[in-house]
């Protein structure tokens, strides 16, 4: 297991370089066999949103094949499907690229017919036995990844893969997040951070701190932190 630390300039550059990195990285994966698919896990944010931009043209015109991509959702607010809060939507209109297979989505439900607990437990069924070549985090000023928030019920330890999230302390309250041991199952983990206000969450991130939920996420081959200076800023090698 070995970590890697990258830092750019700004939120942009970073953004345009984690673009490339993961296009590059899906081709690899994807170069292994003819059937083979990328399991990669999304995630909601602002730096996230800039990826995704570049992502969706840079997905269309390389090597690429979207039709071997399988796309899931480390967390998720449990609103209605059309509100701006959500992570999954808003990033589907984004990455409207030719090829991926819509069958290969896989967003978390919204607040459209089941309760917070079923939907946890439906996605959870969806996902199964899914072990994620690529999971990426966003990071919270506070350290949260996903919808695991530090010293809140959602970190309590668990055996379930997916839970529903309640009195959430960013809103909206109600979520679904993945849970610290199938996030930690995935071959390689990538944390995207950008702007100063997380450059203390992204020093204790990066040095393990067990007192952040982002401390304790890592991939069992590779954890590697995608970072602007801003963020980097409390990080001492
Ligand atoms: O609420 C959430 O916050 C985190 C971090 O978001 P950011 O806007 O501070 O970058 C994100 O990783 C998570 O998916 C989202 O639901």
């Amino acid at each position: 297991m070995s970590d890697e630390l990258n830092i750019f300039p700004d939120a942009e550059q970073l953004a345009t370089a984690v673009s490339a990195a993961l296009v590059t990285r899906i081709s690899e994966l994807q170069a292994e066999s003819d059937h083979r698919v990328v399991q990669l896990c999304l995630t909601g944010g602002t730096i996230a949103t800039k990826i995704h931009r570049k992502l969706a043209s840079d997905l269309g015109s390389g090597p690429v094949d979207p039709g071997r991509i399988e796309l899931w959702w480390g967390d998720e607010r449990f609103v209605a499907t059309d509100s701006p809060d959500r992570n999954a939507e808003p990033t589907i209109e984004l990455l409207a690229v030719d090829g991926l297979a819509p069958e290969r989505i896989h967003p978390m439900p919204s607040a459209a017919g089941l309760t917070l607990a079923e939907a946890a437990e439906a996605y959870a069924a969806e996902l199964g036995e899914v072990t994620f070549d690529i999971c990426m985090l966003g990071l919270g000023p506070d350290g949260h990844i996903a919808s695991l928030f530090p010293d809140h019920p959602s970190l309590e330890p668990t055996s379930a893969t997916v839970i529903p999230v309640t009195d959430s302390p960013k809103p909206p309250p109600e979520r679904i997040s993945l849970t610290l041991p199938v996030i930690n199952s995935s071959a390689e983990v990538w944390f995207l951070v950008s702007g100063e206000e997380k450059a203390a969450a992204a020093a204790k991130a990066y040095r393990r701190s067990e007192r952040i939920p982002g401390g304790r996420a890592h991939g069992t081959v590779e954890t590697i932190f995608w970072l602007d200076e801003e963020a980097a800023g409390e990080i001492s090698d």
